[in-house]
C-alpha cells in the first residue's frame, strides 16, 4: 500500500503562493514519484475550488483534505462549511477534531464526534486526530486519553465506526515545536490505537489506517515512513515550502 503525506496547511498561504507551491511540485517531482506516494493538501478551503483546477490543469496526482468540516447540512450558520460545500469541491478526506480545533475552538468529543458523522455519512474519509497534550503525557496519562477521544465514536457507531477510515496520532506537545515523538514512541501508539480498537469491535474492524503528526520534516519522514504501523503522515509546517515539501516526498520514496 502507498503512504500517504498530508500537507495541513492550516491559516497559511494566498492565490499566488498555492500556485507557485502547485507549479514547484509539477516541475520537480516526476509522473513515477508522484503516484508513488499518496498526495493529500489541506489548503484553505476557499482556495479548494482554485486548487482543483490548478491540478487538473497541471495533471497532478494531488487529493483534496478539508481542514475541518460543519455538523450542520444547510441552514442559519453564519461562517460555516457544510459536508456538501466539500464534496462539490471535490474533498476526498476531512481532518475532524484536531488539536487546535479542539483547543482554540473549544470542540470537545460530542462535537467531533458529530463531525465525524457526518463525514462518514457523505462517504468522504475522515481523519481523526486524537493526542494527549504535555501535562498528560507527563502524568502518563496518554492511554487514556486516547481512548477517551476514540471510545464516544465507537460507543456510538458500534463495530463499524472505524471501517475505512483514518485515525491521525498528533501529540499536542510534538504539534509545531519541533520535537516529535520518538519512532518507539509512535509504534507503541499506533499499535494500542489499533489494538485498542480490535479488541472494542471484536476484531470486525476493516481498513483502519493511522497516521502520525507532530513535527515531521525532511529529516525525519524517512524512518517514519518505513515502519509499518505508520500509513501516513500529517505534515504542517514543513509542508508549507515546495523544496522541502518536495524533498519529503523524496525522502519517502528513496
Ligand atoms: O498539526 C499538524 C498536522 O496536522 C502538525 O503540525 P507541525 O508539522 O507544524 O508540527
Amino acid at each position: 500500500m502507498k503512504k500517504t503525506i498530508i500537507a495541513n496547511w492550516k491559516l497559511n498561504g494566498n492565490k499566488k503562493i498555492i500556485t507557485d507551491f502547485l507549479l514547484n511540485v509539477h516541475r520537480h517531482l516526476t509522473k513515477t514519484e508522484l503516484n508513488s506516494v499518496n498526495i493529500v493538501i489541506a489548503f484553505p478551503q476557499i482556495y479548494l475550488c482554485l486548487v482543483k483546477h490548478i491540478i487538473n490543469d497541471l495533471d497532478l496526482n494531488i487529493h483534496l483534505c478539508s481542514q475541518d468540516v460543519s455538523y450542520n447540512s444547510i441552514g442559519a450558520f453564519t461562517g460555516e462549511v457544510s459536508i456538501h460545500m466539500l464534496k462539490e469541491n471535490f474533498v476526498k478526506y476531512v481532518i475532524v477534531g484536531h488539536s487546535e480545533r479542539r483547543n482554540f475552538h473549544n470542540e470537545n468529543n460530542n462535537i467531533i464526534l458529530k463531525k465525524f458523522i457526518k463525514v462518514k455519512e457523505s462517504e468522504l474519509i475522515p481523519i481523526l486526530c486524537v493526542g494527549e497534550n504535555l501535562k498528560e503525557k507527563e502524568m502518563k496519562q496518554t492511554e487514556l486519553v486516547l481512548k477517551q477521544q476514540i471510545t464516544k465514536i465507537l460507543d456510538e457507531l458500534g463495530n463499524t465506526a472505524f471501517d475505512n477510515t483514518i485515525i491521525a496520532y498528533e501529540p499536542v506537545w510534538a504539534i509545531g515545536t519541533g520535537k516529535s515523538a520518538s519512532i518507539e514512541e509512535v509504534i507503541n501508539i499506533h499499535k494500542f490505537i489499533k489494538k485498542y480498537i480490535q479488541y472494542y469491535t471484536n476484531n470486525s474492524i476493516q481498513s483502519l489506517s493511522i497516521y502520525y503528526g507532530g513535527s515531521v520534516n525532511e529529516k525525519n519522514i524517512k524512518m517514519l515512513s518505513q515502519q509499518k504501523d505508520v500509513d501516513g503522515l500529517l505534515v504542517g509546517n514543513s509542508s508549507l515550502n515546495s523544496e522541502i515539501f518536495i524533498k519529503m516526498i523524496k525522502n519517502m520514496i528513496y
